[in-house]
């Protein structure tokens, strides 16, 4: 007896069916078990996920959400899945156990500018010429003996910055007003920077090749810092809809021009004058690699690190000063004790030397409380999950972002006792530092790709305080107050105080 057409179609679907339904099941199960398995987060909106839960400062908010979320939070950032870690126990096990699952980074937009992100050490994937580049610092530039040897350069930056603070403290403005000191700490930095690159002030009124790459640089903070459509909805990229791509170009461009215009005649300078080594230009110059390396570093890649070394050394170093200050002046007691104790070390007759960090226990713990309070990268560099991983139970998907939230981690009453308040003291006898192996205050990040700059980082925001508290007193202007001083920040390429603080210096008398 032969089947009905009826019934052989009602058996292919019951007999399918029983193969393939436990399959289906299976699939729906592993996919709603995986989704069960991702860190818990607050619901977002479709297609625009977190973004209006944000707010103007993020590190503040998402830092509220540890209570009800816990440690790990998932966020969706428009269409980009990011892992937020609110714990130092889960930033320990973050970078001692998963480092290299979470080696890469996330790529913004503007940074794909002129190839920026090819020839960029903080951007470039875990690889050989990420391996060269770390190396070329933490061997060649930013090594003790050779930060050593470029005191120098630093005094005479550092000088320059008092005489333009004086003059401007003695103007209309200044005496009337104040003065906006981060500006002056800024432009220190940056011919600090400028000198131990190029051995070539770069804030030189006087020349107009100089001032053009101030401009341009200042260019490139700027677009890189802000929020971008472009990065949320990558496939918005196109259409540019804020315009900062076309800026990012045009200001890289100028940039990396006078950056070659530079190397180039270095070039010419040592054919002329032979190979004597002079600054971080010749090291990467002279770089010659081994084995599998390259042979030689492309123009394109000296370019660029010139800039990256700008952008990474600058505005960190004079945020963390102007900082510094704004508690000092909120803190009376504090900024006497911190005087009295440079005062006892560098007498009245002298100058602030380098050499005297050495012997300011007190000052370097007001270095740290300062970046334990406020870091000036609050997520660090964001990271990225170069593949699918297992963290502590959860199922992070490759591609997603990483912010660690050193900002809440810094305030975190579990470990901080008034986190809150200012108090240099905690650090006086505690063995705690920045180099990334106290999980608790990790302002210069920690594993593998720690900031390379931190021992001239070190340096530079010591010296710098130390001098403008040895050379001046300070004081905040008329209409400041200690008590109301906005303690907001705005976050850009870096958290820089929201208000600048302005302040009457008066030159201490010898
Ligand atoms: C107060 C001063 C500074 C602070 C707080 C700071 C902080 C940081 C942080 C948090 C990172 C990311 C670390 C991570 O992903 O775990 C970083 C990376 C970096 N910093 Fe700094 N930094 C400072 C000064 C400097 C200076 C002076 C330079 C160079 C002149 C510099 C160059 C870099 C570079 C090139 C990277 C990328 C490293 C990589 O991806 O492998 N920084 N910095």
């Amino acid at each position: 007896m032969s089947l009905s057409s009826v019934e052989m179609e009602w058996s292919f679907i019951v007999y399918s069916s029983t193969i393939f339904l436990p399959i289906l099941i299976f699939i729906f199960y592993k996919r709603m078990s995986n989704y069960n398995r991702l860190p818990p987060g607050p619901p977002g909106w479709p297609l625009f996920g977190h973004i209006f839960n944000l707010g103007t400062m993020p590190h503040r908010t998402i830092a509220g959400l540890k209570q009800k979320y816990g440690p790990i939070v998932l966020l969706k950032i428009g269409s980009v899945n990011t892992m937020v870690i609110l714990t130092a126990d889960i930033a320990n096990e973050f970078f001692k156990n998963h480092d290299l699952s979470f080696i890469d980074r996330n790529i913004i937009d503007t940074m794909r500018s002129k190839n920026y992100h090819k020839g960029s050490l903080a951007l470039a994937p875990y690889g050989v010429y990420w391996r060269v580049m770390r190396r070329l610092c933490t061997v060649e530039m930013f090594v003790n003996k050779r930060i050593n040897e470029t005191v120098s350069v630093r005094r005479k930056c550092i000088d320059n910055m008092l005489l333009w603070i004086e003059k401007e403290a003695h103007s209309v403005e200044g005496r009337r007003n104040g003065i906006q000191v981060a500006r002056y700490i800024f432009l220190a930095s940056f011919n600090i920077i400028g000198n131990l690159m190029l051995s070539q002030d770069l804030v030189d009124p006087e020349s107009k090749e100089a001032s053009d790459f101030f401009n341009a640089m200042k260019g490139l903070m700027e677009w890189g810092g802000h929020p971008n459509i472009s990065d949320l909805f990558t496939w918005l990229r196109w259409l540019d809809l804020q315009g900062l791509r076309r800026k990012m170009d045009r200001d890289m461009g100028k940039a990396t021009d006078i950056a070659s215009k530079f190397v180039k005649e270095r070039i010419e300078e040592r054919k002329a004058a032979g190979q004597e080594r002079k600054d971080f230009l010749d090291v990467l110059l002279e770089f010659e690699g081994s084995k599998n390396e390259p042979a030689k570093l492309s123009e394109l890649e000296i370019n660029i690190f010139m800039l990256e070394i700008f952008l990474g050394g600058s505005e960190t170093s004079s945020t963390s000063i102007e900082w510094a200050l704004t508690e000092l002046l909120r803190n009376p007691k504090t900024m006497i004790r911190l005087k009295n104790e440079i005062s006892s070390i560098v007498e009245s007759n002298r100058k602030f030397e380098e050499s005297d960090i050495d012997k300011l226990p007190y000052l370097q713990a007001v270095i740290k409380e300062t970046l334990r309070l406020h870091p000036p990268l609050p997520f660090l560099i964001p990271r990225k999950a170069i593949q699918d991983t297992n963290f502590m139970g959860y199922l992070i998907p490759k591609n997603t972002q990483v912010f660690v939230n050193v900002w809440a981690i810094g305030r975190d009453e579990e470990i901080w006792e008034e986190p809150l308040d200012f108090k240099p003291e905690r650090f006086l006898g505690s063995k705690i530092d920045y180099k990334g192996q106290h999980f608790e205050f990790i302002p210069f990040g920690a594993g593998r790709r720690i900031c390379p700059g931190l021992p001239l980082g070190h340096r530079m925001t010591h010296f710098l305080l130390g001098s403008l508290l040895h050379e001046f007193d300070w004081e905040l202007d008329f209409s400041t107050n200690p008590g109301t001083i906005d303690m907001n920040d705005t976050i850009g390429s870096v958290a820089r105080k929201l208000e600048p603080l302005k302040v009457v210096p008066t030159k201490r008398v010898v």
